[in-house]
């Protein structure tokens, strides 16, 4: 058990409004209560999720804002009562800091899913505080929602997998979709799409990439170990790909037709919806009446399928491929991001950062 320090000033790079601008914010994090782990955040991945917030796509995001949620860092302190985690681990943040621990969601372990959930920034603690993400120089999280970092994983490698790689991994096993031989469709080869390719394989599927070009074709194929790819606008192609998967993975961040799609997927296929879109997605009944399929979504995955996950990455040898920039490029890197220009995944080597950089000028809570 580290020793207990009072409130203390951190810098983390935020947004002040819809621009999605980052810069240098100072704000208070709480004490360490009892369970409380504070971690020195080393890398945090860019997910699109931190554009859709931090732009507010969604209308519901609230500044300053600090984004971040594939948080990688090295636990400095521990409250009294932590038990899982000690001073010097190296451990994970995702999405979710918090939730109620007695509905149903919960007590299933499935607590992305609760009501209550608190999200790791753009929302409200429990002590009435914004929540902060890990653009930042540290952050304090309760250990039920910390994940300790497999021996055998590089904590820069690992950031990825504690967003992207548990939204393929936990829709994959919560339908019923890891059987070997299994043919699985991947839209949108980014940052979750290349993790759904790389688990997928792993578990043995057949997969395919359809992708919005054909810019991607060769590293799909090459590196990533896709079995087949296809140009979502090519008819010819996608008509000769008809009925053959048995699920598709979307991770389309913007509104797009899903009936091209549907018409890939054979009897019983399911098309599991996880990019954030804010316009509703239309299709014709038949699409799915002819062919049973079902149209559903998942949202990230639970602690335990985190912890999971990453033993998965370890065991099967997967690693997430990823650019590390320092956290003077997370503009560029979002803009990048934006406009479909990084190969998979930027992650924010933040100790290696000067975070305090132009501190001094900014506005501070
Ligand atoms: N459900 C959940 O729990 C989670 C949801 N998300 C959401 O999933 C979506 C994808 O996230 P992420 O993988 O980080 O995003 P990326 O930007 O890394 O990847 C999205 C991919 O979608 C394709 N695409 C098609 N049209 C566009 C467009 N107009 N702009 C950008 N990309 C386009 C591109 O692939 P290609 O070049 O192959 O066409 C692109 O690489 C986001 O909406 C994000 O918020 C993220 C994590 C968890
Ligand atoms: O990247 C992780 C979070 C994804 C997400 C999914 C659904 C939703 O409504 C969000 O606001 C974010
Ligand atoms: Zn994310
Ligand atoms: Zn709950």
């Amino acid at each position: 058990m580290g020793s207990l320090a009072s409130e203390r000033k951190v810098v983390g790079w935020a947004a002040r409004d819809a621009t999605g601008h980052l810069s240098p914010y100072t704000y208070t994090l709480r004490n360490t209560g009892p369970e409380d782990v504070v971690v020195k955040v080393l890398y945090c991945g860019i997910c699109h999720t931190d554009i859709h917030q931090a732009k507010n796509h969604l209308g519901a995001s609230k500044y300053p804002m600090v984004p971040g949620h594939e948080v990688v860092g090295e636990v400095v302190e521990v409250g009294p009562e932590v038990s899982k985690y000690g001073v010097g681990d190296v451990v994970g943040v995702g999405v979710i800091v918090g939730c109620c621990r007695e509905c149903s969601p919960c007590k299933a372990n499935v607590e992305q899913y609760c009501n209550k959930k608190i999200w790791s920034y753009n929302d409200v603690y429990t002590d009435g505080r914004p929540t902060q993400g890990g653009f930042a120089s540290t952050m304090v999280v309760d250990q039920k929602f910390v994940v300790k970092i497999p021996a055998g994983l590089a904590p820069e490698q690992a950031a990825p997998l504690l967003c992207a790689g548990v939204t393929v991994y936990s829709p994959l096993k919560a339908f019923g979709l890891t059987a070997p031989g299994l043919r699985g469709g991947i839209v949108g080869l980014g940052g979750v799409g290349h993790m759904g390719v790389k688990v997928a394989k792993a578990m043995g599927h057949h997969v395919t990439v359809i992708s919005s070009s054909s810019k991607k074709r060769a590293e799909a194929m090459d590196h990533l170990g896709a079995d087949a790819y296809l140009v979502s606008t090519d008819a010819a192609a996608m008509a000769a790909a008809a009925d053959s998967l048995d699920y598709i993975i979307d991770t389309v961040p913007v509104h797009h037709p899903l009936e091209p799609y549907l018409s890939l997927l054979r009897l019983d296929g399911k098309h599991v919806l996880l990019g954030v879109i804010g316009e509703p997605l239309s299709f014709v009944s038949p699409m799915v009446m002819l062919g049973r399929k079902a149209i559903t979504g998942s949202f990230i995955g639970s602690i335990d399928e985190t912890a999971e996950v990453l033993q998965f990455c370890v065991d099967k040898g997967l690693t997430s491929q990823i650019e590390v920039v320092k956290m003077g490029y997370v503009n560029e890197a979002l803009e990048r991001l934006e406009r479909n220009d990084v190969r998979y995944r930027f992650v924010v080597d933040v100790a290696g950062s000067n975070v305090e950089e132009d501190a001094a000028d900014a506005p501070s809570n």
